[in-house]
């Protein structure tokens, strides 16, 4: 039997507010910890709940059949809901809305301009040598930047810088020094930096806040503009020197190999006009930066609190890549152990709050009742990966288990409940790139160090990615 709507369970909702205050200073969750009320919800309502959020209605899963429901039914153009700052931007003062904003068509048509340039599995060993570099630099750069305490003062700022300047040479095929001890005030890299951030921290700030910023240029709405409006100045100036580069070195012919870029690949597949492909490429590195910075964070995090599974990888390390020197494509697809030991980070620390999301196109019949076409569906996989019910030993960390040699002598994981990088047509573009800069940089870290840990555990904060709620002190000896 299938029951109407209304019936479905959920958190009482309150005129105006809806289910808003439960998060507010009257309430007894935060948006920064979200995870812990999606908890509660499932042990009180089971595997389906419905809250309202402003005149929203959001339908949460925690059933992967439920989910993998939600995915078959999507069309050619799935609907996921916008960054409501860039919707204010867009209405203020036309900030045009980009991949990850926009629907429909218009979606579609530049999604496709790019699918095949990034998703294509050997995608991102187009750039292996410069982003090898960059992993090299970043090692050294961590060699230096060591306290008395053999730990990096600001962590995760540092890892921030990577994420940049590995998808710097992407994007711009350029380096752009952020990984210097002494980055002047004045220079472009600095510039970016900040500008990243301001943007990212607007982001982060208004997606959980009143949305006064709809109706008026708040500060925050300031702050995220100009940080958007610095990192495009900064990117333009980049892409101005590819193209100028490409012009004299190539005479009309296809681009050299060594000036392949993101960019230029682009423009030369014909489907894209030169500003829409300057638009994709700024905001591809501005989507790159916090989100692999996070996940990078808890892999390495993961792996200095569990030296016998470090130790496991450094061998393979060994193995495979000997004592050093640039990784090669074969080698990284030899790397099984590194790879499950990614994956198992993401499923014990899951980089996005609660999952993807998706705005039903039509009405669908999910966990018994008729939920309304237009609703908003969040697919909590963060909570269903830490389930006894689908994950042996869920608190543990285990990367055997994603092994296919049967070492963890656990059952399977099941099918829809690991998807950090989302599913279908609409899924992460740079999910390849994304990876790829994760792969080097722990196989040069634990190559050269032994990663310890010292103080107390780190928990996940909700901002728009799951983030490390205190500081990173690892310790980095040299092996
Ligand atoms: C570990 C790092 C990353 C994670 C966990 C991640 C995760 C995600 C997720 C869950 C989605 C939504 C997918 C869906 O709705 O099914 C997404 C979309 C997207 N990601 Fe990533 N991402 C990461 C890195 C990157 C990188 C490196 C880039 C760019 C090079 C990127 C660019 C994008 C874009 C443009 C979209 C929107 C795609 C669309 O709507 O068509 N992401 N990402």
């Amino acid at each position: 039997m299938v029951n109407p709507f209304h019936l479905m369970p959920g958190p009482k909702v309150w005129p105006i507010f809806g289910c808003g205050l439960n998060y507010s200073k009257f309430g007894k969750y935060s948006f920064e910890r979200l995870h812990l009320a999606k908890i509660d919800y499932y042990k009180r309502y089971g595997n389906i709940y419905r809250e309202r959020l402003g005149p929203m209605w959001i339908v949460n899963l925690f059933s992967p059949d439920d989910m993998a429901k939600v995915f078959r039914a999507e069309g050619r153009y799935p609907n996921r809901p916008a960054l409501p700052i860039v919707t204010a931007g867009h209405k203020h003062d036309g900030i045009r809305l980009g991949l990850g904003s926009l629907g429909g068509k218009e979606w579609h048509k530049l999604r496709t301009s790019i699918t095949k340039i990034m998703m294509r599995p050997k995608a991102a060993t187009l750039y292996l040598p410069a982003q090898n570099k960059v992993a090299d630099d970043f090692v050294q750069f961590l060699k230096e930047s060591r306290n008395e305490k053999m730990q990096i003062p600001d962590f995760y700022n540092q890892i921030l810088k990577y994420t940049m300047e590995s998808i710097g040479t992407v994007c711009f095929n350029t380096r752009l020094g952020t990984l210097s001890h002494d980055l002047k005030a004045d220079s472009e890299a600095y510039k970016m930096v900040m500008g990243s951030a301001a943007m990212f921290d607007g982001v982060v700030r208004t997606t959980y806040a009143f949305p006064w910023y709809m109706l008026f240029r708040t500060k925050l709405y300031k702050q995220f503009k100009w940080g958007k409006e610095t990192c495009e100045k900064i990117a333009q100036i980049y892409i101005d020197k590819t193209l100028e580069r490409l012009k004299n070195t190539n005479d009309g012919n296809e681009a050299h190999e060594s000036e392949v870029t993101f960019l230029t690949t682009l423009l030369e597949s014909g489907k894209v006009s030169k500003e829409e492909a300057l638009d994709i490429t700024v905001d591809l590195f501005t989507a790159a930066i916090d989100s692999t910075a996070s996940a990078l964070s808890f892999a390495i995090y993961n792996l200095s609190k569990h030296p016998e599974k470090q130790e496991k990888l450094y061998q393979e390390i060994k193995d495979v890549v000997g004592d050093g020197g640039d990784v090669t494509a074969d080698q990284l697809d030899k790397m099984h152990y590194l790879k499950a030991c990614i994956k198992e980070s993401f499923r014990l620390n899951f980089p996005i709050e609660g999952g993807t999301r998706r705005i039903l196109e039509e009405s669908l019949e999910l966990g018994g009742y008729k939920v309304p076409k237009g609703t908003l569906i969040a697919m909590n996989a963060q909570t269903t990966c830490l389930m006894e019910e689908y994950f042996d030993k869920p608190f543990e960390y285990v990367p055997e288990r994603w092994m296919k040699d049967g070492s963890a002598e656990l059952n399977p994981p099941p099918a829809f409940t690991m998807m950090p990088f989302g599913y279908g047509p609409r899924m992460c573009v740079g999910r390849r790139f994304a990876e790829q800069e994760i792969y080097l940089a722990l196989m040069k870290m634990v190559g050269h160090f032994k990663l310890g840990y010292t103080g107390k555990g780190i928990g996940m904060l909700n901002r728009v990615f799951t983030m490390p709620d205190s500081p990173l002190t690892v310790t980095f000896t040299e092996r």
